[in-house]
């Protein structure tokens, strides 16, 4: 994974190589310098008499019983400290290390949550996870939780993705205290025909270059050929025309993301106090986001640099000035902007983007896939709003039965808890109950595959959310969150990224029906894995698709 990265040039030079595989304590005892200090007879008795003193130590049972006492005590101390004070509904007797918690979570979340709420229907309940308890709220305390700002989104995200870790610093900008990368994306990313046409004209290059002109069916190679889709696209409106189809850049991207993530995840497993040791000295994850950052940051240094140059050059010619419509620009032009990194900031747009929109373009990809006589009316569609409105935001908005799919696709697909939480301080909830400062909450989703909110759940049914919408549903179009849907979040956190998102993909899978037939291997049926309270997309699809003769 690592093999693209050529270090920044002379960084060898300054980094000087030990020269010794030695320790260097060794080094030093041995060194001319020190040992002439040492009689030599001298210094091996007294090796042997430290030698001894060590063997000792290590055999004598009364250093053991103190070791196993204080292991205990720990042990004692951090269980009872994590027992939230709500029912666990994933708690085992004699599960000292909660191997079976964890197991029952890993593989079993969705069932026990139904199952709790059928003892628990309006209270809360605590699901053990391997790095927390969180505390499940029901369903009707969502817009409760959406407005108390008490309920805290970012700082949820900053403990439990590590922000502040070395090689995390992606996170640290995502989830900083100020709002300027969220006013830009909510500003400039959203609602912007400017960027239309660019997320158009690289959809269609990077569907040539990574999904071919052949005419015969083939398989893709399913999670790097759609992912890389996603990442040409969101990369030509977050770092502009230099980089965004340079190979190095979108593999740096992609990588960062997969490592942050697998890391997040490993260290998850591991108890708090030796995380940072692990995260430091022993996650090959943690340790390839080091790298990736330093070359992000080498990178866009560079970029910045040069657009700077560019502009001093116009300046002197008298020309007009080079203008550029990307999220680099505009961080660079935002109050406070240039004092960050701008390689942090790009590989902060690239976590919070990459993952969500692919694994939900994937999904539709599955879908509609799987129903094919919702393919010509979705490609009809494409094409009477495209000559209508032109590649534009009215083009998106007027795309209304793939809006339907793409929430359709994301309501089979989504996690079974939403509006992720932290309480800065007690809150106490309408039902009475206290959430203690610090308590970690997720509140019930479960109603998304529920037959009492809809018909035949499980099933895909590409139209059902634009006849909602037809009648008169307000919650019913892609962006929108509503009481019983809030996969986008909620409140002041809700996700800022979502028009993005919506008209991103919209585009992309217009392109992919307009230019390719699509279809999974005969007899192939797909469902999303659910990890723990999660879900991701099927990754062993066998996707095929033919470069279409009708152009
Ligand atoms: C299908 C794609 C996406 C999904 C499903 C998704 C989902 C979410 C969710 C569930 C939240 C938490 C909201 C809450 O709990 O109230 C969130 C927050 C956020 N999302 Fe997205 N997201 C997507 C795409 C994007 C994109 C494309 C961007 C950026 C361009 C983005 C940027 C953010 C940011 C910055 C936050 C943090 C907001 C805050 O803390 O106030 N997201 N997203």
């Amino acid at each position: 994974m690592m093999s693209h990265f050529a270090l920044p040039s002379g960084q060898h030079s300054v980094i000087p190589k030990y020269k010794s595989e030695r320790p260097m304590w060794e080094e030093f005892n041995n060194h001319p310098i020190n040992s002439q200090f040492v009689h030599s007879d001298a210094r091996s008795s007294e090796k042997n008499k430290r030698n001894r003193m060590i063997a000792d130590i290590f055999l004598n049972i009364r250093i053991w019983t103190l070791f196993a006492l204080f292991g205990g005590v720990y042990i004692y101390i951090q269980n009872h400290r994590r027992r939230p004070p709500f029912p666990v509904i994933n708690t085992h007797a004699n599960d000292l290390f909660h191997r079976k918690a964890n197991q029952d979570y890993a593989t079993n979340a969705s069932a026990l949550i139904n199952t709790a709420f059928t003892t628990h229907p309006t209270t809360p309940f605590a699901l053990a996870l391997p790095n927390a308890h969180k505390i499940i709220l029901p369903a009707c305390l969502s817009n409760f939780v959406k407005s108390n700002r008490d309920l805290d989104h970012r700082e949820l995200v900053r403990q439990d993705f590590y922000a502040g870790y070395p090689g995390f610093e992606a996170q640290d900008v995502l989830h900083a205290r100020g709002d300027m990368l969220l006013d830009i994306i909510k500003t400039k990313l959203g609602q912007n025909d400017g960027i239309m046409s660019v997320l158009d004209v690289n959809l269609k290059t990077a569907l040539r270059i990574h999904w071919g002109e052949e005419r015969e069916w083939r398989t893709l190679d399913w999670h790097a050929d759609t992912t890389v889709i996603i990442a040409c696209a969101a990369s030509s409106v977050f770092v502009g025309p230099e980089k965004c189809d340079d190979e190095e850049w979108l593999k740096l991207v992609q990588g960062y993301v997969m490592a942050y993530f697998s890391a997040v995840g490993e260290l998850h497993a591991y108890p708090a106090w030796s995380r940072r040791i692990v995260q430091r000295f022993f996650s090959p994850n943690a340790s390839a986001c080091r790298k990736y950052v330093a070359r992000a940051r080498v990178i866009m240094r560079d970029v910045v640099a040069d657009r700077k140059r560019r502009v001093e050059e116009a300046k002197a010619d008298g020309r007009d000035l080079p203008v550029w419509n990307d999220a680099l620009a505009w961080t660079q032009a935002a109050p406070g902007g240039k004092e960050v990194e701008a390689g942090d900031l790009q590989l902060s747009l690239a976590m919070a983007a990459m993952f969500t929109t692919s694994e939900l373009f994937r999904q539709a990809l599955i879908d509609v896939a799987s129903h094919p006589d919702i393919i010509a009316p979705l490609r009809e569609e494409y094409q009477q709003q495209s000559a209508k409105h032109g590649i534009s935001v009215a083009a998106a908005n007027g795309m209304v039965l793939m809006d339907s799919v793409l929430k359709e696709s994301q309501r089979r697909s989504a996690a079974v808890v939403a509006l992720e939480r932290v309480a800065l301080k007690d809150v106490i909830l309408p039902t009475g109950h206290t959430l203690p400062r610090g308590t970690h909450i997720m509140v019930d989703s479960t109603s998304l595959l529920s037959p009492a909110h809809y018909s035949d759940p499980e099933s895909f049914v590409a139209d059902r959310f634009l006849r909602k919408r037809e009648a008169g549903d307000n919650f019913s179009q892609f962006v929108q969150s509503g009481p019983d849907y809030s996969v986008f979040g909620g409140g002041r956190h809700i996700c800022p990224g979502r028009f993005f998102a919506g008209n991103e993909l919209k585009i992309a899978m217009a392109h992919v029906l307009d230019k390719y037939n699509i279809r999974l291997k005969k007899g192939y049926v797909s469902t999303p894995l659910e990890i723990g309270v999660y879900k991701v997309v099927d990754s062993k699809v066998a996707f095929e698709i033919r470069r279409r003769t009708e152009d």
